[in-house]
């Protein structure tokens, strides 16, 4: 199953999980809980720990410093009812009520993605879960700044296969656009903390990149389709300046002769059946298209804003080398270098994070705001750090 997080669970009882927060998508379920931190079995012995090994001079007699586990896990859509027992067979629901009352009818489960209103009656009955519906787009940008400004090495940029992390100065934070790249793309002018506005979007984004590469390539797996990709040239497939212009560059409008004129270009001019294409090739040429495509709109967008940088998130990215280098090029190319493409390491959980955020304002104080990361993914990915069932170590401020 594409998100069975039972391992991550194996050391929790239910009594040690909270905050269950979903994003339910137009193709991923994304889930975030907090649990205890494996080996320490107490708050006491946290506390002791922490004060021992950590500087919380800036807590005050009524603050604790605590150990907290932040779990990430994603579900197909499709699969929602893995999802359901997922979240039943380990007790999640009950995860904030102080009396784990198993009958009550009060579970409420903040969640948010256009899933909260189309499952909402299926979670309902299933599990007894009333979703408190927080909105999508808020949700992407809580939980971009959230992770902006609360952890370490979170956000780098990507080029030519080379990743450096980028300090990010909170004072110097807004105005940023956010790209999220999920089954269709939004793009969001953040201006601050819960200031934002949806400025565009195009429905060319992951979800057509999977839907028709599974119909082009037969693949079976989002993750097979990337694979195919690593293999694959594009160039077979597509029409670049050289072709038409005799393999010279047209350099009077700054084109050179391998930039690609024509996605999928070639394709006509050949009498050739899809069955003739190599799949990888297939898949390549799939993958340069959109994301291409998409740091082109993001670019003209931050010009029309005048936003020098861009962060993408959502999980079309995948951590994917070839994929951020596109995108990277593609906003270097059409800024001439003023701005700046931005990936982050929690690319796909911006909205699960919000909605798990979200649970601060509703009165819930012991999710506090010295939220430091230390990565430690459980899970090596050959894409990114921590992605699929990843949990990071976090200390979470409590006030009594
Ligand atoms: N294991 C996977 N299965 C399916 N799609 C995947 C997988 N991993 C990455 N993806 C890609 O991520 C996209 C979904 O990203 P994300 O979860 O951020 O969006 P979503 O919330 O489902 O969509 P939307 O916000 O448009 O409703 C897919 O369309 C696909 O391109
Ligand atoms: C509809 C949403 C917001 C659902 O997440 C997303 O898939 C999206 O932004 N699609 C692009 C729609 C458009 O602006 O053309």
């Amino acid at each position: 199953m594409e998100g069975d997080g039972t391992q991550d669970l194996k050391h929790c009882d239910r009594d040690d999980v909270s905050h269950l927060a979903l994003d339910i998508g137009g193709s991923l379920i994304k889930m975030v809980y907090f649990s205890s931190s494996s080996g320490c079995s107490s708050d006491d012995q946290i506390n002791g720990y922490l004060k021992d090994g950590f500087d919380v001079s800036s807590g005050t007699s009524n603050h604790r410093v605590l150990r907290r586990k932040l779990h990430f896990l994603k579900f197909e859509t499709s699969k929602i009812s893995e999802c359901i027992k997922f979240i039943s067979s380990k007790h999640l629901q009950y995860g904030d009520q102080d009396d784990k009352d198993l009958d009550s009818d009060k579970n409420i489960v903040k969640a948010t993605g256009g899933g909260a209103f189309k499952f909402a009656d299926l979670f309902k009955e299933k599990l007894g879960i009333i979703l408190d519906k927080v909105d999508e787009m808020s949700c992407l940008v809580a939980g971009a700044n959230f992770l902006l400004k609360a952890v370490n090495r979170e956000a780098f940029t990507y080029m030519e296969s080379q990743k450096d992390f980028v300090q990010i100065d909170h004072k110097d934070l807004y105005p940023y656009l956010l790209v999220n790249v999920g089954s269709g793309v939004s793009m969001i002018k953040v201006n601050g903390d819960n200031d934002f506005e949806r400025v565009s979007g195009t429905s060319v984004g992951g979800g057509t990149f999977w839907g028709l590469g599974r119909l082009l390539t037969k693949c079976k797996s989002f993750d097979e389709l990337l694979e195919l990709s690593h293999q694959g040239n594009n160039r077979v497939i597509d029409m670049l300046v050289g072709d038409i212009y005799g393999g010279t560059d047209y350099s009077k409008v700054g084109l050179t002769s391998t930039t690609i004129a024509s996605s999928f270009g070639k394709a006509i001019s050949e009498n050739k059946e899809l069955d003739d294409y190599r799949p990888e090739d297939v898949a390549r040429s799939l993958l340069r298209m959109i994301s291409n495509n998409i740091g082109q709109i993001a670019y003209l967008n931050a010009l029309r804003f005048g936003l020098k940088r861009i962060f993408f998130g959502g999980f079309f990215i995948r951590g994917h080398a070839y994929t951020m280098d596109t995108i990277s090029v593609a906003v270097n190319f059409w800024s001439k270098g003023e701005a700046k493409a931005l990936f982050l390491r929690h690319e796909g959980f911006l909205g699960a994070l919000g909605a798990f955020m979200n649970y601060e304002k509703n009165g819930f104080t012991d999710i506090g705001h010295q939220f430091m990361q230390q990565p430690s993914a459980n899970k090596s990915s050959t894409h990114s750090d921590v992605q699929d069932n990843g949990c990071i170590e976090c200390r979470v401020e409590v006030r009594d």
